[in-house]
């Protein structure tokens, strides 16, 4: 039986609202980073304390999603009754709500087509890591995801499979493109954003000659440290 969003608990409908409106903004971010054209890429969160998440209707254009219009969908990926009526979620519903079944540590997925991240898929190479942001952001090498044609779990298992073993919040799934995952959705678009700037980089630096990885010891250093302090302390942490 469909779930009814308008019959769960009042806190549950705020966690809803909450996520949509996160969700519906940080769909602004794609085209603003240069990581879409049209309407290819989604973004995804889950809702925390609840089987559910949010994600991009199906097509619609980035300037006309609010957060009204963000679907909502359960952990197999069908729509609940949230009041979207006839829209349908994105394509990839599937995948991201693969990735939220199996790695119950994510809480935002995101997926893009942008131009040098999706010419690494097409190679299928992983990115290597040549550069000390790659170090902070990704712990090691950019990884290939096996090809999978969309409609099924087949990517959101490519995507499990992939990223289970490793530090990366990126993927590259061969012949498609990356997708990212992160605790929550605005982690994940970051991971979006980064995973295109490695790519274009090392592109061109491989265009110049010969590259050479980072030792590994000082990519775990450079990891630890980005990971662990970067940026400002959260709200109420150490100072
Ligand atoms: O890559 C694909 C389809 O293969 C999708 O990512 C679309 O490019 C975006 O689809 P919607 O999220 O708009 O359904």
């Amino acid at each position: 039986m469909t779930v009814q969003l308008a019959a769960l608990p009042p806190e549950v409908r705020d966690a809803v609202a909450r996520c949509r409106t996160r969700v519906a903004a940080l769909h602004a971010e794609l085209p603003r980073y240069a990581l879409v054209v049209w309407t290819a890429g989604n973004v995804s969160e889950r809702v925390p304390g609840t089987d559910l998440f949010v994600i991009k209707p199906s097509g619609v254009s980035y300037d006309e999603l609010r957060a009204a219009t963000m679907v909502v969908c359960d952990l197999d990926g069908a729509k609940v009754d949230d009041g979207t009526g006839r829209l349908r979620p994105s394509s990839d519903t599937a995948a991201h709500a693969y990735v939220y079944r199996h790695m119950p540590e994510v809480g935002g997925v995101v997926h893009t087509h942008s131009t040098f991240a999706t010419a690494w898929a097409a190679r299928g190479e992983p990115i290597p890591c040549v550069l000390t942001m790659m170090a902070d952001e990704f712990g090691g090498d950019i990884p290939v995801g096996p090809f999978a044609v969309v409609g099924d779990d087949s990517i959101g298992r490519g995507i499990v499979e992939t990223l289970r073993g490793s530090r990366s919040p990126a993927v590259l799934m061969r012949h498609h493109g990356p997708f990212t995952i992160g605790p929550d959705a605005r982690s994940a678009v970051k991971a979006a954003v980064m995973c295109e700037e490695a790519a274009r980089t090392v592109h061109a630096a491989r265009m110049l000659g010969e590259l050479t990885r980072i030792p590994d010891a000082a990519v775990d250093a450079l990891y630890h440290r980005y990971q662990r302090a970067y940026g400002q302390p959260a709200m109420g942490g150490a100072a």
